[in-house]
């Protein structure tokens, strides 16, 4: 059973007892067994765990893109007031990206390699909201500006910029459309610390100035309770814990919360990394 404080008052996005299965040549593979949890308006609520826990397979099945041989056994993903279990394709392809964007950790390699920066904001900008290529341009301006990439860059191809600059693009245009969930798994892993960290304090700032959700996933339990506001613990499939950043990091209940913290320093460590990155992210 899911503890209260799986739950949120203001919820964004709501999923009750998801069940993700992978057909495999050996039968039916349960990978997310009874899933419940809530991420609120404005908040980052972090899923953490071991590898092969489950967690890319939850974050590709709340925006309905699993693909097969994996498929949603049970449980409801609600968005507002809608369930996404009962829309259609098309009704699905209009949420994703203009209300849930996802952000990858191979997403640089996701822009397309033959065009312009400029006609990629361009495509999304036009295709979901209808505007004009002058005002998608001009959003587009907007956007560079804040994930500090230089408006002059925009004719720019992609292989024209460094591995963390193309991430932060594919954050600007998932972000260019407004989304109210933002859905990033392990977003900032193949980069390098120094880049990974200037990239996660921007989104830190952006969110406090765009109000979106997020869904963040990633193994690293420190680097999690230093962004997120709730964190679920994953383990075999299944939510250990959930519970507040702060409780997570000073009062873990679960053994196996307590042995993913096992791999960490000391406490202070972790508090005087959190106290630093705030630091940063607001300076
Ligand atoms: N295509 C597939 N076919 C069969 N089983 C799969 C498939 N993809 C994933 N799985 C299994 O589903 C389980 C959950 O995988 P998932 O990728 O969601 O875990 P994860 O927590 O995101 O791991 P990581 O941190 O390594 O990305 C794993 O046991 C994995 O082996």
């Amino acid at each position: 059973m899911a503890s209260e404080h799986a739950f949120h008052s203001d919820p964004l996005l709501r999923v009750r007892d998801l069940c993700v299965d992978y057909i495999t040549d050996d039968g039916h593979f349960r990978a997310v067994k009874s899933v419940s949890f809530d991420i609120g308006r404005g908040e980052v609520f972090g899923l953490a765990g071991e590898s092969g826990c489950g967690k890319s397979t939850i974050a590709f099945s709340v925006n309905n893109l699993h693909k097969p041989p994996a498929y949603i056994s049970g449980g409801e993903i609600w968005l507002e007031e809608r369930n996404l279990r009962t829309l259609s394709n098309k009704e699905l392809a209009a949420v994703r990206w203009s209300e849930i964007a996802m952000v990858f950790q191979s997403a640089m390699n996701s822009l397309n390699p033959v065009l312009t920066i400029e006609e990629q904001f361009v495509d999304v900008i036009c295709h979901h909201k209808g505007w004009t290529r002058a005002e998608a341009i001009d959003r587009a301006y907007k956007m560079l500006d804040l994930v500090n990439i230089p408006r002059d860059r925009l004719r720019d191809y992609p292989h024209q910029f460094s591995g963390g600059m193309r991430q932060r693009l594919v954050i600007a245009i998932a972000l260019s459309l407004s989304p109210k969930l933002i859905i990033m798994d392990e977003p900032t892993t193949a980069l390098d610390v120094v880049v990974q960290r200037e990239i996660l304090q921007q989104i830190f700032t952006l969110k406090e100035e765009f109000g979106f959700s997020v869904l963040f996933i990633t193994h690293d339990l420190a680097l999690m309770t230093q962004l997120s506001d709730r964190i679920a613990i994953m383990r075999h499939g299944e939510i250990v814990e959930v519970n507040t950043s702060k409780e997570i990091r000073q009062n873990p209940q679960h053994e196996y919360t307590q042995k993913l913290w096992a791999s960490f320093p000391n406490i202070h460590d972790r508090e005087g990394s959190k106290a630093k990155f705030e630091q940063g992210a607001t300076a």
